[in-house]
């Protein structure tokens, strides 16, 4: 469980300067990358859904005692990464979501982390993945092991958790503050690398084109330069939905939480 509470270091009071982190969630149709996004924003569980939102929820969240802007993009690809510069470029790490009742999700979340890979490669900018292997309560329909989860992880370098949209909001919410951690540490590394917001305007310099090398023949880096702004997540152009805290979460300090573009929450 993280330890996210607690008293405040010296100097990071409310008034200190939110650390901004983007995160994406990223996977194949069905794996829970919405369950877990709207279980971390609200600690509960949606059954409903519809696939077909795309949608970046912004939360000021408190991790180790720091104060964050943490925006989420859930995305939604259909079967495979598509138009993929709208997040490879935009988020600070990644979380790549299967189900481990799903072998199919199982082999998108290896193309997920072989796309990051290669940008990574491309662009010599490495930017933290979080592998998950959600519907963890699921367990007795597995088709991937664990041990199957921590080799993927392990060839990509990256940290692994099963988890389970529906079973306790802590390992969820732990799970997001790990990747804001893992975000940060790249951030302290290379403070002048930020991510690329790009305009019709504006072409990316020796941006070489990345072909279907890896099987990814829908991701076509080389249309940067001429992405519109509308396809990025603009939270100004979004709707604000507020959402009062419950009364469960009343013995804790509600983060503040905005959603964007209005998520279904029953
Ligand atoms: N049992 C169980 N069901 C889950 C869990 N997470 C998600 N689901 C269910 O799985 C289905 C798909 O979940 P979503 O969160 O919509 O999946 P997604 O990855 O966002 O899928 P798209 O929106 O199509 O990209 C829904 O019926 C969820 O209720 C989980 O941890 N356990």
């Amino acid at each position: 469980m993280s330890s996210v509470f607690g008293k405040p270091r010296a100097g990071s009071g409310p008034q200190s300067t939110p650390l901004e982190v983007n995160l994406a969630i990223l996977g194949r149709r069905g794996a829970g990358k919405s369950a877990l996004t709207v279980k971390f924003l609200t600690k509960r569980f949606i059954s409903e859904y519809d696939p077909n939102l795309e949608d970046t929820y912004s939360s000021e969240e408190t991790v180790d005692h720091q104060p964050v802007h943490l925006r989420v993009m859930d995305t939604a690809d259909l079967d495979t990464p598509r138009n993929c510069e709208r997040y490879l470029n935009w988020a600070h790490a990644f979380l790549v979501v299967y189900s481990v009742d799903s072998r199919q999700s199982f082999d998108s979340s290896s193309s997920y982390l072989e796309l990051l890979a290669l940008h990574a490669k491309e662009t010599q900018r490495s930017v933290p993945a979080l592998l998950l292997g959600n519907k963890l309560d699921m367990a007795q329909y597995r088709q991937v092991t664990k041990a199957e989860g921590v080799a993927l992880a392990g060839r990509f370098g990256c940290l692994f958790f099963e988890v389970s949209a529906c079973l306790d909001f802590e390992h969820v919410q732990h799970v997001f503050h790990e990747a804001v951690r893992e975000a940060r540490r790249e951030l302290e590394k290379s403070p002048l690398t930020r991510p690329l917001f790009i305009s019709e305007e504006r072409a990316l310099p020796h941006q070489a084109p990345l072909t279907a090398r890896h099987g990814l023949a829908s991701c076509t880096f080389n249309t940067l330069s001429t992405v519109s702004l509308k396809e990025m997540p603009t939270v100004a152009q979004a709707k604000l939905v507020t959402v009062k805290s419950s009364r469960a979460q009343s013995k804790r300090k509600a983060p503040t939480l905005t959603l964007l573009k209005g998520f279904k929450i029953f």
